[in-house]
């Protein structure tokens, strides 16, 4: 079994990273980090990074597209990850980040407000926050480098990066494979928001769903149990630790500037049920069997 020193980091976020494992195959490696406010927290959630791997792997294996997982189980994973890793094919990553939006919220709904649409795309008036749209619509942004934020990108701007016919394919990928998780989400009481794909090519020029999938780092989950339009819907996953950053308790103040504090034990376990409790609904698995 190697170990992960074996293989050259080739990239990295604030939570996950990438590896080199031979000419055609990388590891993602996820790790126990969460981040709140577009800070890293100094504190980790215990098994954040398993769960997070078993729901891609949960939703590799039961949406019908072409992605990039080879294993998540295989001697070319080093123990110290096996469970928060993947072992996935190389491909030839596009420059845009596909989202997929099922309601009105954040980014997308601060645009609507100054321009009656999202990122180029007109919708009706009178949408509030949290509003659930006529239809999904795919609102692309750019891969901001570490540090900085995405920005949105008009469906030319994604024609001139990757050309029209691929900026089709790219769209048509990202909408139909939202509709699939957001119907069997909203089977399990969960709405999917809205989410962001990774998509490259292989060699034979397909196109194929890469990075991580439909977890609560690239997607937002609300329970359909206390969905109420027109307010800011509690993430399933984050709100615990948000409230609490904010609450008189933390001692902390956002518009400080300063680091965030450590979270107490119980923020942690609470946040730590949630994400177990994600998975378990979205999948019908006990995350107990999970490696
Ligand atoms: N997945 C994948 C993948 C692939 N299958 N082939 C080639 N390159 C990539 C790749 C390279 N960078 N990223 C962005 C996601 N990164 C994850 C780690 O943390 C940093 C962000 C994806």
């Amino acid at each position: 079994m190697p170990s992960l020193t074996e293989y050259p980091q080739v990239a990295a976020g604030k939570i996950r990273e990438l590896y080199a494992v031979d000419d055609d195959h990388l590891l993602l490696v996820a790790s126990d980090k969460i981040s709140a406010y577009d800070y890293v927290l100094p504190t980790t959630i215990p098994d954040k990074g398993r769960v997070l791997t078993a729901m891609s792997v949960f939703w590799f294996d039961l949406l019908d597209v072409p992605n990039h997982l080879v294993a998540w189980d295989d001697p070319r994973i080093p123990a110290a990850v096996r469970g928060r890793a993947l072992l996935v094919r190389r491909l030839a990553m596009q420059p845009v980040e596909c989202v997929a939006r099922g309601y009105l919220t954040g980014s997308g709904l601060t645009d609507y407000r100054k321009t009656g649409g999202v990122c180029g795309v007109p919708l009706p008036q009178g949408l509030v926050e949290a509003s659930k749209l006529p239809e999904p619509i795919f609102t692309p942004t750019t891969k901001a480098e570490v540090g900085r934020h995405d920005e949105a990108m008009e469906f030319d701007a994604v024609r001139a990066a990757v050309g029209d016919e691929l900026a089709v394919k790219l769209r048509e990928a990202t909408l139909s494979t939202y509709a699939k998780a957001a119907e069997h989400a909203l089977s399990r009481g969960m709405i999917l928001a809205d989410t962001k794909f990774e998509f490259g090519l292989d060699d034979s020029g397909e196109i194929v769903l890469g990075d991580e999938v439909l977890t609560p780092d690239s997607s937002r989950y609300w329970a359909v149990d206390g969905y109420q339009e027109g307010q800011v819907q509690p993430a399933f996953d984050k709100q615990i630790v948000r409230d609490w950053l904010v609450s008189a308790e933390s001692g902390w103040q956002r518009s400080s500037g300063e680091l965030p504090p450590e979270l107490p034990e119980h923020v942690v376990e609470s946040t730590r049920s949630r994400y177990i409790e994600a998975y378990e609904r979205i999948s019908g698995k006990s995350f107990a069997e999970w490696p």
